[in-house]
């Protein structure tokens, strides 16, 4: 299946959801300022060293990750989407930009941001968040480690995933990137094996402002 850009036609990543537009780079909402815009265009410095994209990352499909239907009936997320890991993924490495609507907090008469459930901030102090509800790529189906069943003690499964902010040598800009989790203290982290999904921590605001209660 193919989708035109304006550049160019590129295959759709395996489960898109036909209704909702696949992004290669990110779009503008209404509500974005040039003062917004210029909080994310602040590069790195040595006091504010980020991740970088480099100039020569491929846009379009991850060919490290699979959307995938969640079958099983004990997971959370059952009869929704998971990203999973379609190769061995490396401590620490970048997986693939989050790419979404760059939006501010100021009303949009279209949409209502702060209802939805594939919002990130970007810059908090520069008023940027990244919202992939409406569109996006296969980062939006990255899920929440709580209650997913798994290999560690309990049956449990953990974070092996996080969102953080990184350097867009192409765009110059700040974006949110989905990366491995480091090794960490314990060193316990060994990255993420192919088949495995890729799990964050929303952080326990998320869930806590879904049960209407301050965290958990
Ligand atoms: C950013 S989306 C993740 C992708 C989503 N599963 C999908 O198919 O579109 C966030 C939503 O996924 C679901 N979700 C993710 N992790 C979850 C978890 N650990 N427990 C329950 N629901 C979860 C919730 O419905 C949440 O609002």
């Amino acid at each position: 299946m193919g989708k035109s850009t304006s550049s160019s036609t590129i295959t759709l990543p395996k489960n898109w959801p036909s209704q909702l537009p696949y992004l290669i780079t990110p779009t503008h909402s209404p509500n974005l300022t040039p003062s917004n815009l210029a909080a994310i265009r602040i590069p790195p410095s040595p006091s504010d060293p980020l991740p970088i994209i480099p100039k020569s990352y491929k846009p379009g499909p991850c060919q490290s990750v699979r959307i995938t239907p969640i079958t099983d009936p004990a997971h959370p997320a059952h009869n929704q989407s998971g990203l999973f890991a379609a190769t061995n993924l490396q401590p620490g490495q970048l997986i693939l930009p989050y790419i979404g609507e760059l939006h501010s907090s100021l009303p949009n008469p279209s949409y209502d941001y702060s209802s939805s459930d594939y919002d990130l901030w970007v810059d908090r102090e520069g008023d940027v968040a990244v919202d992939a509800s409406r569109m996006g790529n296969e980062a939006r189906f990255v899920n929440d480690f709580r209650g997913v069943p798994g290999k560690m003690e309990g049956g449990k499964s953990k974070a092996n995933a996080e969102f953080k902010v990184v350097w867009d040598e192409r765009r110059k800009e700040r974006v949110m990137g989905v990366f491995v989790l480091g090794e960490g203290k314990s060193g316990k982290v060994k990255g993420i094996r192919k088949g495995e999904e890729i799990l964050v921590s929303y952080g326990r605001g998320f869930w806590g402002e879904r049960r209407g209660d301050e965290g958990c």
